[in-house]
């Protein structure tokens, strides 16, 4: 079994293909868990947890998310390093981007050691909860605006998650 774990939330399919995308350039040494059917004893053999959701309602989880953040969170995650992903909508959504990232955050922040911290630079957007102290708390990609944008974000963001994940 490889080593690393990507568990998202999907509704309408852009945070499951970026999910492949992510495994793709792990060189497939990953594997993929829809958070709909997951079960907790999942993760366990997994030191490195990559976790994807998209952002919906106002700047809220994806709805599989929601069942599943609550258990994820109360399990042991000391011994784990976790890397969050989200879908947004940068011009529908200006003032919520990108925010479910954070409450995943705020969930796991103190149980776990969470990394792929990103900079706000090249990013246009009114406002969102997701960037603490000038860095967004993992990595937003936009496929409705920004789409020619995901694979050299994808691509820098792995890079550095390879140099954590060893
Ligand atoms: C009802 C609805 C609410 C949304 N709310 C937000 C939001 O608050 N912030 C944001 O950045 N994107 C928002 N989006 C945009 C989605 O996150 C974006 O389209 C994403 O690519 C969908 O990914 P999925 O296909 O994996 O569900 C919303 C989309 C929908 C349909």
């Amino acid at each position: 079994m490889s080593h690393i774990a990507i568990l998202y939330g999907t509704s309408g399919g852009n945070t499951e293909s970026v999910a492949k995308s992510i495994r793709n350039l792990f060189d497939d040494n990953a594997d993929l868990y829809n958070v709909d059917t997951i079960k907790i004893d999942d993760i366990k053999p997994y030191k490195y947890l990559i976790l994807g959701t998209s952002t919906t309602g106002i700047g809220d989880l994806q709805d599989d998310w929601d069942s599943f953040l609550p258990v994820f969170s109360k399990a042991d995650l000391s011994d784990k390093t976790v890397a969050i992903f989200t879908l947004g909508d940068s011009a529908s959504f200006s003032s919520s981007f990108a925010e479910a990232m954070k409450v995943i955050y705020d969930a796991i922040k103190d149980k776990t050691k969470v990394v792929g911290f990103v900079d706000d630079e090249g990013y246009t957007y009114d406002d969102s909860t997701a960037v603490v102290d000038g860095r967004w708390v993992g990595l937003p990609i936009d496929e409705d605006n920004e789409y020619d944008q995901t694979d050299a974000r994808l691509k820098a963001w792995v890079e550095e998650l390879k140099k954590e994940f060893i």
